[in-house]
């Protein structure tokens, strides 16, 4: 890639993108309907545009707003009659809709009315995510959205996304272009084997890409219409699933190998076909490709063998890495020294575990000058087989294999545990290695507790004690949103250490005073901004930028990109 980004970055004289007008977000796509690129063997999708009016708005999620219809509005697009006599504000129907969802007492419940919202008025289904973001998120979110992808399909009503399934093997491109919006940002995509800590969910997983997007939306201000959602369905090996009447997905057992492989090729070789677009001779640009909730044995392989050639970002290896790290940086303005002082001991070395440790290793190697060899050894890992060690090394998976250590004095590792910073990763709570109650009752109030689920703060002798949450949430918005500004052609490792020490930044005096690494969520706008402005600097840094030239104030350049959940109004 060397030669190609020295071109992007020396080249600000004959940069072809005009960063402030464009920078990615509301057009810049030029031949948006594939027609120029399009030849006789290559098919194209008949579009029309054609402006909503009456019944029709109403039901556009994108355009509705319900009641809150100006009378001019109105009489200017035939709704005259189609909506009883009163006019709401936005703020009117945000305090209806939450005091509507407050009176479900089961959280599936509120699930399935936010979804109907998001499908019924897009805005104002963001404007209650971001002014109740805290409340909000666990529904939405983990840990609801976990019961959500188990009974997808019984829940079913409206199609969100878009299904790739071994039917459409051949024809990925195709389906691709069916999808309405152009301007594509950032994809979502699963495969649906390992759904948080719930494992193979098959394709009931799309309850995942769904929400992670209305995350880059509502946390990072990706604009809706840049967001697509897409579950790969190769089967499922989910026995309960392939004998459910209700299953969503292709009833049969999972596709591996080559025609697992065949089918990711086709569809990542689509969508570089279908969102590619030349910036300069050699430089192309695409959406960022997320990948999520894959099992370990291809998560690891798809990101290794596409991170050279497509812009992919795996949010299980590398966005817990980089949210954990956070939350390590802050603790150390409670437990002392420096990252290199400690000793790390991770419970689990799958995707996150080894992501986290790598992440952890670069750090200290970074900030020390000792080799990453070297840094690793800081590191220990347990799996389901006990303390990885030199002598497994012949039954390890690869991806293990860096953290067999020489085995050495338990000792040390009890040390570890002695300063007890307790992170409860795994999703959802059902799933969770301990509560945040636990946690501090074992330790007598001592440990620093941070989870991947929410846990309610816990009153411990008279001190009342706020767990954070370590979920990736607080990075991929931004991080997304970072990399789209600066227009990134590739994700670096060192990316993900700017956003970590960003997050760690905004954690303020008065939240370690309360014994949090993390910030509240309620300001995640704001840094995610940041975290933004810190992640494009690091993509200008390393000549990964396509936008140019770079914007001088990257964190305000940030804010005024975010999309903004406030009715637009119509003439
Ligand atoms: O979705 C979440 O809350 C975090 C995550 O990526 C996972 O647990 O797989
Ligand atoms: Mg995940």
């Amino acid at each position: 890639m060397g030669s190609v980004v020295e071109e992007i970055s020396n080249g600000g004289g004959h940069s072809v993108v005009d960063v402030e007008s464009k920078a990615g977000f509301g057009g810049g796509i030029v031949d948006v309907y594939g027609e120029d690129c399009a030849t006789e063997d290559q098919v194209l999708t008949p579009w029309t545009a054609s402006v909503a009016s009456g019944y029709t708005l109403l039901r556009d999620p994108h355009y509705n707003k319900g009641l809150a219809f100006t009378e001019k509005e109105r009489d200017a697009h035939y709704l005259r009659g189609l909506l009883p006599p009163t006019v709401l504000t936005q703020e009117l129907q945000e305090k209806k809709l939450m005091q509507n969802l407050r009176q479900y007492e089961v959280p599936l419940h509120r699930y399935i009315a936010m979804m109907d919202l998001q499908e019924r008025n897009e805005g104002l289904f963001y404007k209650l995510l971001i002014d109740n973001v805290e409340e909000l998120l666990p529904v939405v979110y983990t840990p609801t959205v976990g019961e959500a992808c188990q009974k997808y399909g019984s829940i079913f009503r409206h199609p969100q996304g878009l299904y790739i399934s071994l039917k459409e093997k051949g024809k990925i491109l195709e389906v691709l272009k069916n999808w309405p919006d152009r301007g594509i940002q950032v994809i979502v995509v699963t495969d649906g084997e390992r759904i948080l800590g719930l494992g193979d969910l098959g394709c009931q997983g799309m309850g995942i890409p769904v929400g992670k997007l209305s995350l880059y939306t509502a946390l990072g201000g990706v604009p809706p219409s840049a967001c697509l959602p897409i579950t790969i369905d190769v089967g499922t090996n989910n026995e309960k699933l392939l004998n459910d009447e209700f299953y969503i997905g292709i009833k049969q057992r999972r596709a591996t190998g080559q025609e697992y492989a065949e089918l990711l090729e086709e569809f990542m070789t689509a969508v570089k076909q279908n969102y590619g677009e030349k910036v300069l001779v050699q430089v192309e640009v695409f959406p960022i490709l997320h990948f999520e909730d894959f099992a370990n044995h291809n998560a690891f392989e798809l990101l290794a063998k596409y991170s050279k050639t497509h812009l992919v970002f795996n949010d299980d290896i590398q966005g817990t890495a980089s949210v954990v790290l956070a939350g390590l940086i802050a603790s150390l303005k409670l437990l002392g020294g420096t990252l290199a002082d400690h000793t790390f001991l991770f419970l689990g070395a799958g995707e996150a575990g080894t992501g986290i440790a790598e992440l952890i290793a670069l750090e200290i190697s970074k900030k020390t000058g000792a080799p990453l060899e070297k840094a690793r050894k800081k590191i220990w890992l347990v799996d389901s087989k006990g303390l990885i060690v030199k002598s497994r090394l012949g039954s390890l998976q690869h991806f293990k294999q860096p953290w067999a250590h020489d085995h050495e004095p338990i000792k040390e590792l009890v040390d570890a545990v002695k300063k007890p910073l307790i992170l409860a990763l795994s999703n959802p709570t059902s799933q969770a290695e301990c509560t945040a109650e636990e946690a501090y009752t074992w330790t007598k109030g001592r440990a620093i507790f941070g989870s991947g689920s929410p846990f309610d703060p816990v009153k411990y002798e008279n001190k009342l004690l706020v767990p954070g949450q370590a979920n990736n949430a607080y990075i991929f918005p931004g991080f997304g949103l970072g990399l789209i500004m600066a227009g990134a052609i590739r994700v670096h490792d060192d990316m993900l250490l700017a956003a970590s020490e960003a997050l760690a930044t905004q954690v303020s005096e008065e939240h370690y005073a309360k014994g949090m690494i993390y910030p509240p969520f309620t300001n995640i706008r704001k840094i995610s901004a940041n975290i933004a402005a810190k992640v494009a600097a690091k993509v200008y840094e390393l000549g990964l930028a396509s936008n140019l030239p770079r914007p001088k104030d990257l964190v305000k350049y940030a804010e005024s990109c975010m999309y903004s959940p406030r009715y637009r109004s119509y003439r």
